[in-house]
């Protein structure tokens, strides 16, 4: 299977018009509505990020923020990242050696190529920091999901032309080292297209500077040590790309984003402006796995028997709009509604995330669910309005997989809960963690996200449930409030 880069970036164009088409609506929708209440932490949201690991993803520098650094090498000035002075850089450049471990010879047929290793440079402390705490934050929320890492530049790559890397694997600097990263300084070039493969995936990756709203932004690879990667002959110009060492140091824990009072109202702008800017969103390479699709599944039925009525989740990309049409869904989130239709019944739909940050609020996100769309496919009313929990007025606590949920006065539906894995495009939204503050519409202490998410009840109990309830109605029990109590098998 072989992808280009331009059918996998469509996924951040979809994210642009979901956003703008849908962002007023999503500020006046009403607050009553009974919603879903929210589990992070949770076996099936761990599952689901199983699934969602991507070996590689691509992403440009975010156009809102200036990002430069100065390069020195050997003491000399050698231009910065947007500006290199390339004669400098050749000048003390070495061949790339060939070989594995202890670098050894030079094979102009296999590659070709001068490298600066990373001792003979100096880049501006300050202003590469940033550009690596960006690095880090994408990284986190895709190929290094969870992880803690270590970003370490191991040298600068020079190819002009005739220069080629052919099919290899970056051999480890150490036990920690898992992934590499290339940054690509701004300069121009033709040929030498930049192409990954893994599993069966093949991807070519356009390392060439993007220019997002005027402005030349320089683009990040990532990919794990494993994957296979080559470049392909430069024909013209000189292409320069710094090389990073990506070294796992630990766990990174979940963001405690639920009981931040400050963080989320940052987020919810910065993913705005974020999603406003277009071009700026991750792009993952997931091959849908047959196994962990299976774990999903298995991880349902759990749920469902241990009397979670209704299991739902956020799709892994965002949508212009949300649909059980299955061809409006990509990657892995068309894999999984393929693999579940047949043995659950599913449905599709926008969800919003209603999340207060009020000081004395420990948790209060609840996840709502509307369709946005004619001919959209949904279950019948009665199943949202019966299902209320009532006595939610006291406060109450819930732990579940070592997750605490509480909440006070929602209005949660029963036997039902909305998990939320690290990997969604919501959960990516709510993790970046960008410089700029951009933020001026406030709402009164609460958040709303925008997401779509797929809802998976056991088969036919939808219509079972409507048959029972009108039997309980004729007996006139309990106004047919008793048959949320009851499962269908
Ligand atoms: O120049 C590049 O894009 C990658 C170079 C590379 O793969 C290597 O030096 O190992
Ligand atoms: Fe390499």
């Amino acid at each position: 299977m072989s992808q280009t880069a331009a059918s996998q970036s469509s996924g951040s164009e979809h994210d642009l018009s979901i956003f703008k088409r849908i962002y007023q609506r999503l500020l006046s929708l009403p607050q009553e509505k009974e919603g879903y209440k929210v589990q992070t932490n949770t076996r099936l949201a761990h599952t689901l990020d199983k699934l969602a690991d991507s070996p590689f993803a691509s992403f440009p520098l975010d156009p809102r923020s200036k990002w430069d650094f100065s390069i020195k090498v050997k003491g000399e000035e050698a231009g910065t990242l947007m500006n290199p002075d390339v004669s400098v850089l050749q000048k003390h450049a070495t061949p790339s050696p060939f070989g594995r471990g202890e670098e050894t010879g030079i094979d102009p047929s296999y590659k070709n190529g001068t490298e600066l290793k990373a001792r003979k440079l100096k880049l501006s402390a300050a202003e590469h920091q940033r550009v690596i705490d960006h690095i880090y934050w994408n990284l986190t929320s895709s190929v290094f999901l969870g992880k803690n890492l270590r970003i370490e530049l191991y040298k600068l790559v020079i190819c002009e032309a005739g220069g080629h890397f052919n099919w290899h694997r970056d051999s480890p600097h150490s036990d920690a080292h898992h992934g590499t990263v290339l940054l690509a300084l701004n300069t121009e070039w033709e040929g030498g297209e930049f192409m990954l493969r893994h599993g069966g995936v093949e991807v070519n990756i356009d390392m060439h500077p993007t220019t997002i709203q005027n402005k030349s932004r320089p683009l990040v690879a990532a990919f794990y040590t494993d994957t296979e990667h080559k470049v392909m002959p430069v024909t013209n110009g000189v292409r320069l790309i710094l090389q990073y060492d990506v070294e796992v140091i630990g766990e990174r824990p979940p963001p405690e984003r639920y009981n931040d009072d400050e963080k989320p109202l940052r987020l919810a702008a910065l993913c705005a402006k974020r999603l406003e800017s277009g071009k700026l969103v991750t792009a993952t390479y997931a091959k849908p796995d047959d196994t962990l699709i299976q774990a999903v599944i298995d991880e349902i039925k759990e749920l469902h028997d241990e009397g979670t009525n209704i299991v739902a989740f956020p799709l892994f990309h965002l949508y212009r709009r949300a649909s059980v049409k299955r061809e409006y869904l990509k990657g892995n989130d068309s894999a999984l509604f393929d693999a579940l239709k047949d043995q659950f019944d599913i449905s599709v739909d926008t969800v919003l995330f209603y999340y207060d940050t009020t000081p004395w609020s420990v948790l209060r996100c609840v996840a709502y669910r509307y369709s946005t769309e004619i001919g959209q496919v949904k279950y019948p009313e009665e199943e949202f309005t019966d299902e209320y929990d009532d006595d939610s007025d006291e406060e109450e606590s819930d732990i579940k997989d070592g997750y605490t949920y509480r909440h006070k006065k929602e209005r949660v539906i029963k036997d039902a809960a909305f998990h939320i894995p690290r990997a969604s495009a919501i959960e990516k939204i709510l993790e970046q963690e960008l410089a700029e503050w951009v933020g001026n519409e406030r709402q009164k202490g609460e958040i709303r996200y925008y997401g779509a998410g797929m809802f998976v009840k056991p088969k036919n109990e939808r219509l079972s449930s409507v048959h029972e309830r009108e039997a309980m109605n004729d007996s006139d029990e309990d106004g047919g409030r008793a048959v949320k109590k009851r499962r269908v098998e």
